[in-house]
This record gives C-alpha cells, sequence and structure tokens, in this order.
C-alpha cells in the first residue's frame, strides 16, 4: 500500500504560482524532494502535511481517502518539520513532551519517550535549557526531537540539516537512517550530502511548481 496516492493536486497561493501535481505514489521509507529555490518543495509539504489544502481528483493516505470529514485527523498522524525552527518559550525538555502531553500520554510514558528521543540526538544535556537559550543548530534538533517523539506515521524535513554542523548533521544522518524503518519521511533539501548518507527509496524533482520526475 502506499503511504500517499494523488491525482490532480493543485494548490494556488494566488495568481502568480500554483502547485500541480499530476501524479504522485509515495511509498514508506525515505522519498527526497529536490527543486530549485521557489519551485514548490514546501508548498508540496505542506500540502502533504495536511496544513494547505488544495483541490485534487485522488488523495488517499494510506489507502484511505482525504475528503473534508477526515482531513484534520489525518494533520495528527503527520508531523512537518519546517526549516526555520519554531519553539514554544518553555525548556527543552517541555518542548520535546509538548506532543506527547496533547495527545494524554501518562508521565511515565512521557519521560522514558523524551529521554530516548534526546538520547538518541545528543540533546539530553539541555533539558532544562529555555527555548531562547539555544543556538540555532540546537534549536533546530529540538524540533527534530519534538516531531518523532510521538511515532508519528510520517515527517516531513524541510532541510533539515540547514543550521546544522558537521557533527550535529553525522548525527543527525544515523537518526534518520535508523527512524526511517518505522517511519515515512519526505525530506525536502539543497543539501548534497544528506543524499549520499541517508539513502532513500525516491526522489522527486520538483520545478515551477510540477514534479519532472518520480
Ligand atoms: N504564503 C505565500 N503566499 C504567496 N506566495 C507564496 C507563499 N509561500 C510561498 N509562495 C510562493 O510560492 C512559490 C513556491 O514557494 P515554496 O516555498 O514552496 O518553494 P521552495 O521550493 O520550498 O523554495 P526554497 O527552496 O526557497 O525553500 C514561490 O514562488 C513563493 O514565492
Amino acid at each position: 500500500m502506499f503511504v500517499y496516492e494523488i491525482e490532480n493536486l493543485l494548490f494556488s497561493y494566488d495568481t502568480k504560482f500554483t502547485l500541480k501535481v499530476e501524479k504522485l505514489q509515495i511509498s514508506k521509507g525515505i522519498t527526497y524532494v529536490k527543486g530549485p529555490i521557489g519551485s514548490g518543495k514546501t508548498t508540496l509539504l505542506l500540502n502533504l502535511a495536511f496544513l494547505l489544502k488544495g483541490t485534487w481528483k485522488t488523495f488517499k493516505f494510506f489507502g484511505q481517502g482525504v475528503g473534508d470529514d477526515n482531513f484534520e485527523s489525518f494533520r495528527k498522524m503527520v508531523t512537518y518539520i519546517p526549516q526555520h525552527p519554531v519553539l514554544l518559550r518553555r525548556t527543552v525538555f517541555e518542548n520535546i513532551a509538548y506532543p506527547l502531553l496533547i495527545r494524554k500520554f501518562s508521565k511515565e510514558e512521557i519521560v522514558r519517550k523524551v529521554r530516548k528521543v534526546a538520547e538518541d540526538l545528543k540533546i539530553n544535556h539541555i533539558f532544562e535549557k529555555k527555548a531562547e537559550q539555544l543556538s540555532g543548530g540546537q534549536a533546530k534538533l529540538v524540533c527534530i526531537a519534538r516531531a518523532f517523539v510521538f511515532d508519528p506515521k510520517v515527517v516531513l524535513l524541510d532541510e533539515p540539516t540547514a543550521n546544522l554542523d558537521e557533527l550535529a548533521k553525522g548525527m543527525l544522518y544515523s537518526f534518520l537512517k535508523v527512524r526511517s524503518k518505522e517511519t515515512t519521511m519526505i525530506i525536502a533539501s539543497h543539501d548534497e550530502e544528506i543524499f549520499g548518507n541517508v539513502p532513500c527509496n525516491a526522489v522527486l524533482q520538483i520545478k515551477e511548481g510540477k514534479i519532472l520526475k518520480s
């Protein structure tokens, strides 16, 4: 079964730009989205994250048709990680725990899951820091930890290596490789290094809002 099956998806901000996806099938594992600046990578990710809503002929998520009645519920099954980190003005621990708190996980489960993902991303030593005290790279890793902590079905990553140094990038590559066994990821990136370090199932080339090759 495909994770996404889409035919004739159209989305416009205004008359200047239209995302036009004629046919798209995304399997489990990792898919990369490549394309020039302004070609529509972020717009595609936001549509796949159920954060922007276009029109379509077919839009299936794990085999289920997407419509007005279930659009919001699908949004809860995926996470979009923006290029620029956005955090709550709380501690690192509280930020990572937030998706578990709103999903009503027990206190023990929250502590266990937050510790695990923070250890994997080597950010457990900054639990008590406030979001505003973090470097750009640390904030990015906290956003990534928060996205994965509740084991979403799909994570959409927009330029995940932006703001990271070589050491953090290497650690992130290993983390994504391990997590891709359980979680489907769609990664938009200009970073050629990530393509060589984290193997994928497919690469989508996007130009002027259209997918050229998949
Ligand atoms: N909120 C918005 N309102 C109007 N136009 C927008 C909006 N966001 C993006 N656009 C336009 O849509 C087009 C696609 O933008 P998008 O951010 O999807 O491209 P991208 O491929 O992700 O670019 P980059 O590589 O720079 O991140 C661009 O022409 C952009 O100016």
